[in-house]
């Protein structure tokens, strides 16, 4: 096996070809066992093998930076990088799933969120210029998804600019985010791959002229002079020349030869230069290959020889989701979706399938999406943006100057909210329900079970005049929880006796935690603690009735599956400050620092955000405000 003989890049450097080839046989047979057992981005790694291993050929990591945007596609690189053991990938105490500055001075940028290596390729580029590291080198990676990324064009505009400074750029082109790429750029791309003769036609011109005599070397500086004339004649004048930039391709992504020699070059040329890289997305591994869907880009574990689940979930809150859209489809003809590249992930395929001209996938552009929404909405159509609850965070100031400000009735339905675990901290949908709470005349739903979800869903759709947000967990919808009575907007989950005139606690449950509430409210009431449960389905903004309910209860509690710091918990105490009503609360949520990755299930165990956990501290400060007690259990810190 080379592959275990692979410790770090620089041993790549003494294998001939044809053990590179065989090196990266062993990569693709190791990717499909290894993911299979664990899950993970299979159909993006199968795809940039050869890519990897000649990167770290051309490239000495890590005084030179080799850069991956999303990151998503690094498991080989972390295989060159002495990193072979993936059988934690994706778990705790087990491999990131992304790079990890803990896990390798190789990895750089840990943020999942795409169309930002090129960003951080400029600063580093800046970083050596500016401090005299002319050795040193930065290659960047970004996909041709991660390219319809606005941020990616804001890089691209400033490293044009600077015509002296060496950055080279790998366009990593598998005519894939999830699904196909859209849009403008994805067609330009097609472009230059079907212009692939222009490289060909040049490097077979120059083998031909090098061997006429006298004429022939000459003639050929001419014509590579004229290049700009013939590759227009040969080839439709790329738009990343017309931005300044050198562009060399398109090259085959899967011949480790070609691509040493073009990066290379590109590695010696003076300026910021671009490989544009064909590859296949799964490459290598049939089942991938044939997923129509999106070529096993993320997978759960699987079975290698058929690709089919080892486990198939049960109803998600996407398929709720999914379902419920393509009702309301059918009722309002002016409602209409939006997704940022991930069409199946949100669940808006059926709602595409049912009415192809209501759908609008404007590639990972979620900033474009939520402004364009604006537009939608003012033009009299009502837009659904599914997006997942993190990458919502890029668009925060569309949502509050664009939609809020003009009052535009747009409805953003935030899948993967609250803690998702396994894809590390930049994935956890912690954020939202912070963010949103700034937003003037936003109003943010929670729903508790499927039947809620379906509820909230449709009153948000109503709203014409103020952008509403639903938001929801990963994976399995939970099991139903019924209502046992209302006050105000709030729907009450459990009341204590008639008897108890002033309940001890009023526990205020958010969302999709209303199981383990009901479970602290049991545990409470073992202690011979009252407990009042509601569910404020409407989180911002703060139902009216939740003040004065408080007054009546000796000490509020709220339950989040967001950070603590500004989310529902912080709301309520400020709405019970402004009424006047001066009850303890204590807020329980997710600490407010990046979450290493673990399981879901994990990770709420490690920040305390479980029943025992949670009751357990509840019991200790109602047993201080009767006296029996000197202080609390130390609350979960930050
Ligand atoms: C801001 C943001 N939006 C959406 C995603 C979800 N996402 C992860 S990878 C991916 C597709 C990336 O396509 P591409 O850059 O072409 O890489 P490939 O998977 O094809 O290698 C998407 C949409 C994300 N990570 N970040
Ligand atoms: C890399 C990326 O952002 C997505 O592929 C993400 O990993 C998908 O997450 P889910 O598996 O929760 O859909
Ligand atoms: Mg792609």
């Amino acid at each position: 096996m080379l592959l275990t003989r692979i410790k770090g890049p620089r041993d790549l450097d003494r294998l001939s070809q044809e053990e590179l080839d065989q090196l990266a046989a062993e990569i693709r047979s190791f990717l499909v066992d290894a993911v299979s057992k664990t899950g993970g981005h299979l159909g993006p790694n199968l795809g940039v093998v050869e890519l990897t291993i000649a990167l770290h050929r051309v490239f000495d990591s890590p005084k030179d930076k080799v850069l991956f945007d999303t990151g998503h596609q690094a498991y080989v690189h972390k295989l060159l990088t002495g990193r072979q053991d993936f059988a934690g990938l994706r778990s705790k105490g087990g491999l990131s799933g992304y790079p990890s500055r803990a896990e390798s001075d190789h990895d750089v940028i840990e943020n999942s969120h795409a169309s930002t290596v090129l960003g951080w390729a400029d600063g580093l580029a800046k970083a050596n210029e500016v401090l005299g590291r002319e050795d040193h080198h930065v290659a960047a990676v970004i996909g041709d998804g991660a390219l319809t990324g606005g941020m990616a064009w804001e890089a691209l505009n400033n490293i044009a600019a600077a015509k002296d400074r060496p950055l080279v750029i790998v366009v990593n082109d598998n005519e894939r985010s999830y699904g196909p790429t859209i849009g403008g750029l994805a067609n330009h791309l097609a472009t230059l791959r079907t212009t692939d003769g222009y490289e060909r036609f040049l490097a077979r011109g120059k083998e031909i002229l090098e061997r006429t005599p006298v004429v022939g070397k000459p003639l050929f500086e001419t014509l590579h002079g004229a290049k700009k004339g013939l590759k227009d004649f040969i080839a439709p004048q790329g738009m990343f020349e017309d931005l300044g930039l050198k562009y060399i391709g398109p090259i085959d992504g899967h011949d480790i030869e070609a691509l040493e020699s073009a990066l290379q070059r590109a590695k010696r040329f003076s300026g910021p230069v671009i490989v544009h890289c064909l590859t296949q997305k799964g490459r290598g591994y049939t089942h991938a290959e044939q997923d129509e869907a999106d070529r096993f880009h993320g997978i759960g574990p699987i079975h290698p020889d058929t690709g089919l689940p080892v486990s198939t979930d049960a109803a998600s809150w996407t398929s709720v989701f999914a379902d419920e859209m393509v009702k309301l489809g059918k009722e309002r003809k002016d409602i209409v979706a939006i997704t940022a590249a991930m069409l199946q992930p949100v669940g808006l395929k059926k709602f595409a399938d049912a009415f192809p001209d209501r759908i609008y996938d404007v590639g990972i552009a979620e900033q474009h999406g939520a402004t364009s929404a604006a537009g939608l909405a003012t033009g009299g159509a009502h837009p659904v943006f599914a997006v997942y609850a993190t990458f919502l965070n890029r668009a925060f100031d569309q949502v509050l100057m664009d939609v809020a400000l003009h009052k535009c009735g747009v409805t953003f339905v935030l899948d993967r909210a609250g803690v998702t675990g396994t894809d590390g901290a930049s994935h956890n949908g912690m954020w939202d329900m912070s963010i949103m709470q700034v937003v003037p005349g936003l109003r943010l739903a929670a729903p508790r079970d499927a039947e809620q979800l379906r509820a909230q869903l449709r009153e948000a759709v109503e709203v014409k005049d103020a952008p509403t947000v639903v938001r929801y967990s990963k994976g399995v919808v939970g099991p139903a929880v019924p209502a046992v009575g209302r006050i105000g907007g709030m729907d009450v989950l459990r009341a204590p006796g008639a008897d108890v005139t002033r309940p001890d606690v009023l526990l205020v449950s958010v969302g999709a935690l209303a199981p383990m509430c009901l479970e602290i409210a049991d545990l409470l009431d073992k202690q011979g603690i009252a407990t009042t449960v509601v569910d404020p389905r409407w989180v911002k903004p703060v139902d009216e009735a939740l003040a004065p309910l408080a007054d009546r209860h000796r000490v509020v509690v709220t339950v989040e599956d967001n950070g603590r710091t500004g989310g529902v918990g912080s709301a309520v105490s400020q709405a019970l400050r402004d009424a006047g009503v001066d009850v303890p609360l204590r807020d329980f949520g997710i600490p407010q620092r990046f979450l290493d990755h673990a399981s879901r299930k994990e990770v709420m165990a490690e920040i305390g955000l479980t029943a025992p956990d949670i009751a357990r501290q509840v019991t200790g400060l109602v047993a201080k405000l009767d006296g029996r007690y000197d202080s609390e259990p130390a609350a979960a810190v930050d």
